[in-house]
């Protein structure tokens, strides 16, 4: 079992000198706007996976004219104590594996309205899970797209070398993305009929790379004349994308809708994953509640808390009713500086 017990972090973003004691179970980081509960957040996700959650637009982690960040984290995974470091100037320093952690960021919603890259990359991240080997396929790609990209800008004479290597290539990322799709739409299924939200909807893979080497062959070979003009190949790794059906027909959801339907694809993920690594994960769960009703976020808050052994989140306000456990630890952010409020001790 996974679980955060102790967690120091130094001069990242605005929290100079944090330092908490956790509990497994729903830890609450609540506080207004700028507190620093993201940044909390961002830590964990930092110490354990090597790399922030945040974009380039959010700058450095490092707090602005302090000389470095620093994080150390104490805990446990399958009943062994770890640690866990990170330096800004080092990256992760420690050489135990990272504890698992898994995201529900504040934008749940754009998995399923934004770009397809996000859709992308959610696939990839999960396949790279349960598939061996998906780092190596990713170099295999790479290479043999730069050499067949640069035949093209040359012209595309002669024998195009490089067309099987690159056909075969991506048939085979073609293949565990659709199959993990498949694992992902049957999870989705059942735990959308568990928690009696978004009955009906459908997850649905489209994507026009063949899963047979030969057809992708055929098609590299149609598509050449096109791709001789473009000086690159139409048909790359980034073709493919799901999207969410009822009856047959592409669903246009709400905003929260969009996001119930977010997290429950994490929450399918999860499950698929833990077919082969059963251990949960520690969830990291940024500002649930904005846009969700108190019943939606009752019901989520309890299939992430059933998936998982500590889950840290965060909101403005402090738990409601329909939302707090017994035992659940509240900690009160402000300006960078956190506060332990009394555990609650019954549900109210
Ligand atoms: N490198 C940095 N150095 C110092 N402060 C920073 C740095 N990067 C971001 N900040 C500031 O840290 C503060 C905390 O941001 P954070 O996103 O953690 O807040 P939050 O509590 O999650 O707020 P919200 O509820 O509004 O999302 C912000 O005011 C931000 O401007």
């Amino acid at each position: 079992m996974a679980w955060i017990e102790h967690l120091r972090i130094r001069g990242l973003r605005n929290l100079a000198a944090v330092e908490l004691s956790l509990s497994e179970g729903h830890v609450c980081l609540v506080g207004g706007n700028g507190a620093g509960k993201t940044s909390l957040l961002e830590a964990v996700y930092l110490v354990n996976r090597g790399g922030s959650f945040r974009g380039r637009r959010h700058g450095p982690v490092v707090m602005h004219g302090a000389a470095g960040a620093s994080i150390d984290l104490a805990g446990y995974q399958g009943g062994h104590a770890v640690r866990r470091q990170w330096r800004s100037e080092l990256g992760v320093v420690t050489r135990e594996t990272g504890l698992p952690v898994r995201l529900v960021g504040s934008a749940m919603h754009a998995l399923v309205e934004g770009d397809p890259e996000l859709r992308r990359r959610f696939i990839d991240w999960n396949v790279f899970h349960v598939e061996h080997g998906l780092a190596e396929l990713r170099s295999r790609l790479r290479r043999s797209a730069a050499q067949r990209n640069a035949w093209l800008r040359a012209g595309g004479q002669g024998a195009a070398i490089w067309d099987a290597e690159y056909a075969a290539a991506l048939s085979i990322l073609a293949k565990v993305r659709a199959d993990l799709l498949d694992r992902l739409r049957q999870a989705f299924h059942t735990l959308a009929l568990e928690l009696g939200v978004l009955d009906g909807l459908e997850l649905v893979w489209r994507s026009d790379i063949p899963t047979d080497p030969d057809q992708t062959l055929a098609v590299l070979q149609r598509q050449l004349p096109g791709d001789v003009g473009r000086g690159y190949t139409y048909l790359s790794a980034s073709r493919g994308d799901f999207c969410l059906q009822r009856d047959g027909t592409t669903w246009v959801g709400s905003r929260g809708q969009n996001k119930t339907a977010g997290v429950l694809l994490q929450l399918a993920a999860d499950r698929v994953v833990r077919e082969q690594y059963p251990e949960p994960s520690i969830w990291l769960v940024d500002d649930l509640p904005a846009e969700l009703d108190r019943e939606r976020q009752a019901l989520l808050y309890g299939a992430i808390r059933a998936a998982s052994t500590q889950v840290l989140s965060t909101a403005l306000e402090s738990p409601g009713s329909a939302v707090r456990q017994a035992g659940m630890q509240v900690f009160h952010v402000e300006h960078g500086t956190v506060r332990s409020m009394p555990s609650l001790r019954a549900v109210v």
